[in-house]
């Protein structure tokens, strides 16, 4: 039997790598004690995977603890330093975000109502489709244009061209988030949409509902309209964004991301808002015969 190895105190020094241990670079003396130690304990440890963990850097080595364990099991957990502990936390961040998923995933699934004619809302499918259009961007970019051509006065035209502004900020934001997140529409949704682009085949955020809270928003902010009128357009807002879930477009969180977004958007249209001061060029163009 070999006797193990040890430093010039006489300490021995367990399966590690020699010309690693205790070096700064490598983790600090102590912290590799530990891991010494730990390798020893281990069944099956060796001195070839001890080195090989031991080479490893810090952060590697501490997601390796609990893992190196699972395999075994024989293997006791071992009693964690402080650090190690916090470091596991993440662990209880993903499993908090899975069920978050999850109930997502079970509560869109519930609520697609009309996610196709034999669901057991089918028969609103024609309803919710007609909801779809009234926020689609389409209609609403050559609604915003076709008024801005028509209007004469100043006023009236400032308001418009913001509008414009911040629809295409709204198509701008959306795209871009749609193609990070690349987040597939529920498994339930037909993709029978009127008018899409290649971005639309994701679902995260829900483009709809981002342009019916900042569009609402614009308008209640923007437009003088009587109690019952500013009643319609939040419901309208609202019914459309959950509309999007009984359609079987969307998942709750796309909506509700969607309903964040579109306010959100608003206060930086708000923020920098176009007008003959801040953006003479604008309407001077816009004005030529
Ligand atoms: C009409 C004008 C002036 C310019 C056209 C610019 C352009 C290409 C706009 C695209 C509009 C468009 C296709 C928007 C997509 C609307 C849509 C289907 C969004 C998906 O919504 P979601 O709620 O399902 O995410």
């Amino acid at each position: 039997m070999q006797s193990p190895r040890r430093n010039a105190e006489g300490r021995p020094l367990g399966t590690c790598d020699p010309s690693s241990s205790g070096s700064p670079a490598h983790g600090g003396g102590s912290r590799f004690e530990f891991q010494s130690l730990l390798s020893s304990r281990m069944p099956g440890a060796d001195p070839t995977s001890a080195r090989l963990r031991a080479s490893e850097s810090p952060v590697h080595r501490r997601g390796s603890f609990p893992l190196a364990g699972a395999g075994s099991s024989q293997a006791l957990p071992p009693q964690l330093p402080e650090e190690d502990r916090i470091d596991l936390n993440p662990s209880f961040l993903g499993i908090a975000l899975r069920s978050l998923l999850a109930i997502d995933l079970w509560l869109s699934k519930k609520l697609g109502v009309c996610a196709g004619e034999s669901s057991s809302w089918g028969s609103m499918r024609p309803l919710m489709k007609l909801l779809e259009i009234s926020g689609h961007g389409i209609p609403w970019l050559l609604g915003t244009l076709y008024c801005l051509s028509r209007s004469d006065s100043w006023a009236g035209r400032e308001v418009l061209m913001n509008l414009l502004f911040a629809l295409l900020l709204d198509l701008l934001l959306v795209s871009l988030i749609k193609g990070l997140v690349r987040r597939r529409r529920p498994a339930h949704n037909q993709m029978d949409m009127f008018f899409t682009i290649s971005v639309d085949k994701y679902s995260f955020p829900s483009g709809h509902t981002t342009r019916a809270a900042l569009v609402s928003r614009f308008i209640l902010n923007h437009l003088v309209l009587a109690i019952p009128l500013r009643v319609l357009v939040v419901l309208w807002a609202f019914i459309l964004g959950l509309s999007r879930v009984m359609l079987g477009r969307h998942n709750v969180t796309d909506v509700a991301f969607g309903f964040f977004l579109g306010y959100m958007q608003y206060s930086i249209v708000d923020y920098c808002w176009l007008s003959p001061r801040t953006a003479p060029v604008l309407f001077v163009l816009w004005n030529q015969p």
